[in-house]
Parts: C-alpha cells; structure tokens; sequence
C-alpha cells in the first residue's frame, strides 16, 4: 500500500529582514523548482518547493506586504494578504533580540483581522543564535498571548537550528491529497542556471518577434561577496553580428533595461543585493553546441533568424 500524500502552500511572512529568504534557502535547500520563477499568479510568488517525507511543500511569497508607502502599494498589500489568506499554513517569523516590535504587532493585527480563524499560523522566534534562553521563552509567552498560534518554534535559519523540526511540522499539518509538480521536476538546478533562464526571459519579454532564435545566455561568474552583495556576469551569445545590435539597442539602452529588470528579479529571488554585468558576444557555431545545453535542461529554439 502506498502512503498518504500531502501538498499544499505554506505562506512565510515577517518583517524585512526577520530572515524569510534565510529560511527559505535552508528548508528549500538546492532544490529550488525549475518552475519557481516562471508560476506566478497575481496574489502570490512560489518561491521554493520541498520534499519531507510524503509531503510536498510549496512555499510562496508574498511579495510588498508590510512596506505601503502608496496607494497603489496599499492596494498591493490588500491582495497580499489574501495571498497569505490562501495558504494552508502561515508561518510567522520575528527576529529573537528584537522581539515584539511595532511591525510585527501590526502583523498580528492584520493576521486577526485578514486570516479565517481555523488557518494554523506557526510562530517561528529566528535567530537564537543572538539571545539568552531566558529571553527566548518570555518573548514566546508574550507573543502567544498575542495571537493563538498553532505551535511555536525557535529557529536559527542561519545557522540551521530548529529548521528540521518547522519543517517536519508543515509536511504533517498540510492537507492529504495529490502533488502539485511531479517529484523529477523538482530536480537541483544550479542557482547560476536559474538566473541564466531569469536574464533569458527578460530578453524575451523585451524584444519579442524581434528576439534572435539562436540567443542563450550563461553565468560566467558568480562571487558572494563578504559584504553580503553578490557579483554576477552573465554572455548572452547570438549567432551573428547583426543580432548583436538588436540585442544591445540603440546606444546599449535594451541591454541596459534589460540587465536592470533581471537582476532586480535576481535580487528578490536570492534575497541579497546583485550587480549583474552582461555581455553580449557572437558564437557562430551555437547550433552545434545546443545539444550541449539541451543537456543542461536549458530551452532552445532551432531554426534560422
Ligand atoms: N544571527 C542570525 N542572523 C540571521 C539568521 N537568519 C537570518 N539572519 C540574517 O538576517 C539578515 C536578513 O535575512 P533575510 O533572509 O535576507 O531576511 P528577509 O526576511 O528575507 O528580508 P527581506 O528580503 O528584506 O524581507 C541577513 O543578514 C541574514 O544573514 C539567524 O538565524 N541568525
């Protein structure tokens, strides 16, 4: 007999820099889904799918939540938290050392306020690492007289405590029922290669039937910098020089607009500052080498320009 599966949407939601992106890296681990950036719908943001035991894990974002600083941003916010609204589960994350802040009390407001009262929501106190034992279990008895979480976990998504714990607890409380991707979809796929795909899809976007059929991009380099910036040179090869052009535009402006809309995405995605620096080179004999990247699980489209 097989065993029972689960799947469903976990929403993480937390003040900037309360480690969402951490966490999500640790518990998502290499085996980011190829289908991460390309599913999106107009409420939320996959941002990671994992396997624990039976269960499948769809983490999804919700992208401007606590920042609105306009109308258009409150309008925004509204539809992310019908986002949050959406998931099976919510998890909470506040920062150990900064405890119950305003931020994170106007989050619980808007939980009471937005989520149905049956929605587990799992508070997850991060960064441990930074506090005394004491502190942490007078910080998680305040917060639970605050809101009725479900369950209350102490995480350092840095340094990994607690990850598994969190992790085992929403494969278990997500709904029984079928997969969302099937398991080889969910294969480890390099963080270079996704923001290859990310400046591929820009390019894309921005030329449409203008865009070189024979066109692939690769990352050449990719430095994590010690000041928490990363450092990212991509070649977007085309097969003749006259491609080069259009892909460069008039006085570098398409590459420019280009790079600037990929690495914002590159940004989000990794949760750290980017510079991207693209170049746009010739390679004739690309055909030849397509098989190569078909072999990566890279697209491409055959045929003459
Ligand atoms: N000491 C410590 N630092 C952590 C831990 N988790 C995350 N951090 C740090 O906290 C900072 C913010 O983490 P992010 O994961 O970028 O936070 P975020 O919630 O995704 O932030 P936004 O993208 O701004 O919403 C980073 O410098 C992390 O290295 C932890 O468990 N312990």
């Amino acid at each position: 007999m097989t065993e029972t599966t689960r799947a469903g949407f976990v929403a993480l939601i937390g003040e900037p820099n309360a480690g969402k992106s951490t966490l999500l890296n640790r518990m998502v681990g290499a085996k980011v889904s190829i289908v991460t950036h390309k599913v999106q719908t107009t409420r939320t943001r996959i941002r990671g799918v994992c396997m624990e035991g039976q269960a499948q894990i769809v983490f999804v974002d919700t992208p401007g939540l606590f920042r609105p600083r306009r109308r258009l941003d409150r309008a925004m916010v509204k539809a992310a938290w019908g986002g949050a609204a959406d998931a099976d589960i919510v998890v909470l994350l506040v920062e150990a050392h900064r405890g119950l802040t305003e931020g994170a009390q106007a989050i619980i407001d808007r939980m009471a306020d937005q989520l149905p009262r049956d929605r587990p929501v799992a508070l997850a106190i991060n960064k441990i690492d930074r506090v005394k034992a004491e502190t942490l279990l007078a910080l998680a008895e305040e917060m639970n007289g605050a809101y009725p979480f479900a369950k209350t976990f102490m995480i350092s998504a840095e340094k990994g405590y607690g990850v598994a714990d969190l992790r085992e607890w929403l494969a278990a409380e997500l709904p029984e029922g079928p997969w969302f991707y099937p398991e080889d979809q969910l294969a480890d796929v390099p963080m270079r290669m996704i923001a290859a795909e990310m400046t591929r899809e820009k390019l894309t976007l921005r030329l449409h039937e203008e865009l070189p059929y024979q066109l692939t991009v690769e990352t050449e380099k990719w430095e994590d910098r010690a000041d928490g910036t990363t450092r990212i040179d991509q070649v977007v090869y085309v097969a003749r020089d006259g491609h080069k052009g259009i892909v460069l535009g008039n006085r570098g402006e398409t590459i420019k607009a280009i790079g600037a809309a990929s690495r914002a995405e590159i940004s989000e995605f990794l949760g750290r500052t980017v510079h991207l620096f693209l170049t746009v080179k010739v390679r004739p004999n690309w055909l030849e080498e397509a098989e190569r990247y078909s072999e990566m699980g890279l697209e491409f489209k055959d045929g003459d320009a």
